[in-house]
């Protein structure tokens, strides 16, 4: 079982014994342990939570809340079920978890029974800032669960339920031993219902959930071990491939354990089995960020596209070689066929487009450089056969009513009434189309991702996919036109427009001869899988965009640095704008974040006021980061409130439990800088990452150095200290960037991002647009 599963607690709630019998037999030994509460508890008490655990791993959910000798006598009798897991209600207060420790200890001693986690509800998940007010308890739901927590953990209680959004701060705040049942898990996929305070199972796991409890979005769920499966699977973009997160809004912790967690003791009548240790394993690595899933940037990904393909257009010609001679071949074969047997040869000139598709698609999102030869098998057999089912689907939905329809206006003469019915219908084809289109990258990379998975992760961006398929059409026409009528002219040929110009990659038969023509078709065909590739690697930017997908690592490529496989460009942060021209610039030259400065001693200081200002308007290309030094909780407010940064850039020394603080009390994700000047500098990262969302490598500012800046004093470090070192958390360099030198820190560091102040300034503060433009590019060509 991966650790993910066993971390897992499914809850029954049912009053139907059969039915958590069903579930409970579907989930054995598929997930960690089984959660009876207070609607089964209710309905069929201590004899049904017997039947239906069936010697599972039992969280027994039926969270006391009473006076202390009550909830004492309830644990008491709750210990005969010998559960894993039994909690009550923290604001029962000191004396109630006390009694209720006591009682815990007592019973299962008495009993010879293991003793269970005995854990406090804090703040229900179903509850936010709003539903408290109501209650009469005003401030975040966070302080109240830290405060709540702390009581229990002082009461010697063995930890407490919390909502996904407060683990890194009671991580930080009650140590790795303090254990964390974690409700409110959403994956993407699912409804959040009546729960408020949500995050992913993968955020979860990530930030150091030592269980997560899920209920409705596996047991409404048609089948709900495969939905285990989804859900201990489920993925997030990957934080180090810029591309991927260029898209999404910050990022949430993602924490190495510090410690393992103590499992229960064995239970010595052997009868139940105890939780074991992976459950205090670490999470398979994965960044989830918060949220709901991220609205597909049109402009963006189409220029990440076309940038990619162009990036690589050597590999795409490797992995179009196979598929064009496969392709030609079945082309000049067909032309001679017809009938049935052309028809064969179409469906075989599908199966090439789908070994370049598939091969492309993994390129990007797995980073795998093409071959000549690719394994062939299942991924391309299902492409292909999702590729003929899209086809059917499309036709039969749209393409026949369209004949039908235009048979029957052509008929009445109705003409112009002609349009009005097949536009519609085009548009359609394509909205289908497009909600269905996932299914092919995730056939890629092995995903289980049906038709109808496609179409839930598509919805609120079926348009926008239509728009960049639109928008990334153009620049293709516009070449292909061009190649037509230069080549047309040039080649003496006529009637080239109706040639082999068509925008699939196979190209259709040559109609034209001699050598010229051969050469012409050579061109053309490598155009048209050019423009192939640029289509492909669209879906699957808006495939990793819009699921949240990111590869297991065991085919990830590399989590940082340039791999041996294929990257994009390093993504660039300009720090210390303060003049919109410079803001312009960087933008402009498609700068990933921008920074802007609150440390009055900086001479790129700007107030908030200067800064909302500043950066009104701005699009989601690019992501505000506020530079804090030690910033009290004051100005972090400020700072929050008037500007609201996608990215808190912590530049002092903020501690772990500070960095935790901020990042969970403002629900901003926060970029912890660490200091560098000799290996041992680079230690506290380990420290930061179960907090930090990102981390950035800056030069220290050298002692001798009079007046020095926390950062941007134009000083380097030694990048060789950064070389193979890979992190938790998506990181970027920064120190003495210049445009002479950031090519070979990237080279030597393997940054997948860099931060430049000082190196694109023509004095202290004063930026230079040109440099930036300049930079920028540079960062844009690595
Ligand atoms: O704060 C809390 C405490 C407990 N729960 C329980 O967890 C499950 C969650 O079920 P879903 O169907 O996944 O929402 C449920 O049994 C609750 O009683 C919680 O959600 N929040």
């Amino acid at each position: 079982m991966t650790a993910a599963r066993e971390k897992l607690f499914v809850a029954l709630d049912t009053q139907d014994l059969g039915r958590a019998q069903r579930l409970a037999e579907a989930l054995r030994g598929r997930v960690g342990g089984l959660k009876l509460g207070k609607e089964f508890f209710t309905a069929h008490g201590p004899d049904g939570v017997r039947a239906a655990a069936g010697g599972e791993p039992l969280f027994l959910d039926l969270k006391f809340h009473d006076i202390p000798n009550t909830v004492a006598g309830a644990l008491r009798a709750a210990a005969h079920l010998r559960p894993a897991i039994v909690n009550l209600h923290a604001s029962g207060g000191r004396a109630m978890m006390t009694a209720a420790a006591e009682a815990v200890r007592e019973a299962t001693e008495d009993l010879g029974h293991a003793r269970p986690w005995l854990i406090a509800v804090t703040v229900l998940t179903s509850l936010d800032e709003a539903d408290l007010a109501e209650v009469g308890q005003s401030g975040p739901a966070a302080d109240q669960v830290l405060r709540l927590a702390r009581l229990a953990q002082d009461c010697g209680l063995d930890g407490v339920v919390c909502s996904p959004r407060e683990i890194a701060l009671l991580r930080a705040a009650c140590g790795p031993d303090f254990k964390l049942v974690v409700p409110g898990i959403r994956p993407a996929w699912a409804a959040a219902g009546d729960q408020k305070r949500i995050t992913t199972p993968a955020e979860a796991l990530a930030a150091g959930a030592d269980v997560l409890v899920v209920g409705r979005p596996v047991t409404a769920a048609p089948e709900p071990a495969a939905a285990v499966e989804r859900l201990a699977g489920a993925r997030r973009p990957a934080p180090d491939i810029p591309v991927a997160t260029a898209y999404l809004r910050g990022c949430p912790p993602r924490r190495r354990r510090a410690a393992a967690a103590v499992p229960p003791q064995p239970d010595p009548a052997g009868a139940r089995p105890a939780m074991t240790d992976s459950f205090s394993s670490p999470p398979p690595s994965s960044e989830p960020p918060p949220g709901p899933v991220a609205l597909l940037p049109v402009g963006r990904t189409v220029a990440d596209a076309y940038r990619f393909t162009l990036q690589h257009v050597g590999q795409v010609l490797v992995a179009a070689l196979l598929p064009f001679t496969l392709s030609l071949t079945m082309s000049l074969l067909g032309a001679g066929l017809g009938g049935a047997l052309g028809f064969v040869a179409t469906l075989v000139d599908v199966f090439a487009y789908a070994i370049f598709a598939v091969a492309w698609h993994r390129a990007l999102l797995v980073g795998e450089p093409p071959r000549v030869l690719p394994q062939l098998g299942g991924r391309q057999l299902r492409f292909w056969l999702m590729s003929l089912l899209l086809v059917l689907i499309v036709t039969l939905l749209v393409g026949l009513p369209a004949m039908a329809l235009s048979g029957l206006a052509a008929g009445g003469g109705g003409g112009p009434a002609l349009g009005l019915i097949v536009i519609p219908l085009v548009l359609l084809a394509g909205y289908v189309a497009a909600r269905f289109s996932f299914v092919f990258p995730a056939a890629a990379v092995d995903e289980r991702f049906g038709l109808a998975e496609s179409w839930r992760t598509t919805a609120g961006n079926a348009w926008r996919l239509i728009g960049a398929y639109l928008l990334a059409l153009f620049p293709m026409i516009a070449v292909v036109f061009l190649l037509m009528v230069v080549g047309g002219s040039l080649l003496g040929l006529g009637g080239m427009m109706g040639g082999p110009g068509g925008m699939g990659p196979g190209g259709g038969a040559p109609g034209i001869g001699g050598p010229a023509g051969v050469v012409f078709i050579a061109l053309m065909a490598v155009v048209n899988y050019i423009f192939a590739a640029v289509f492909v690697s669209l879906l699957s930017l808006a495939f990793r965009t819009c699921t949240g997908w990111v590869p297991d690592s065991g085919q990830a490529p590399p989590a940082a640095g340039p791999g041996p496989g294929m990257r994009m460009s390093v993504d660039a942060k300009i720090c210390g704008l303060s003049t919109p021209d410079a803001l312009a610039a960087a933008v402009a030259g498609g700068a990933r974040w921008i920074g802007l400065v609150f440390y009055p001693r900086s001479p790129r200081a700007v107030s908030v006021e200067q800064a909302a200002a500043l950066t009104a308007g701005l699009g989601p290309q690019v992501e505000t980061v506020a530079l804090l030094v030690d910033p009290d909780d004051a100005l972090v407010e400020r700072v929050v409130r008037g500007l609201r940064p996608g990215l808190l850039q912590l530049h002092g020394a903020e501690s772990v439990r500070r960095v935790a603080e901020i990042r969970s009390r403002w629900e901003t994700p926060v970029m912890k800088v660490i200091k560098v000047a000799r290996a041992e500098d680079l230690e506290p990262a380990a420290a930061y990452e179960p907090v930090a969302d990102r981390l950035l490598f800056d030069a220290k500012p050298p002692a001798t150095l009079a007046n020095a800046l926390p950062g941007g004093n134009a000083v380097s470090f030694d990048w060789r200290l950064l070389a193979g070192r890979r992190w938790q958390r998506p990181w970027m360099l920064s120190g003495g960037l210049t445009l002479d030198n950031v090519k070979e820190a990237v080279h030597i560091s393997g940054a997948p991002a860099v931060d430049v102040s000082s190196g694109v300034e023509t004095a202290p503060g004063a930026k230079s647009p040109e440099k930036i433009r300049a930079f920028l590019e540079l960062c844009g060509a690595l």
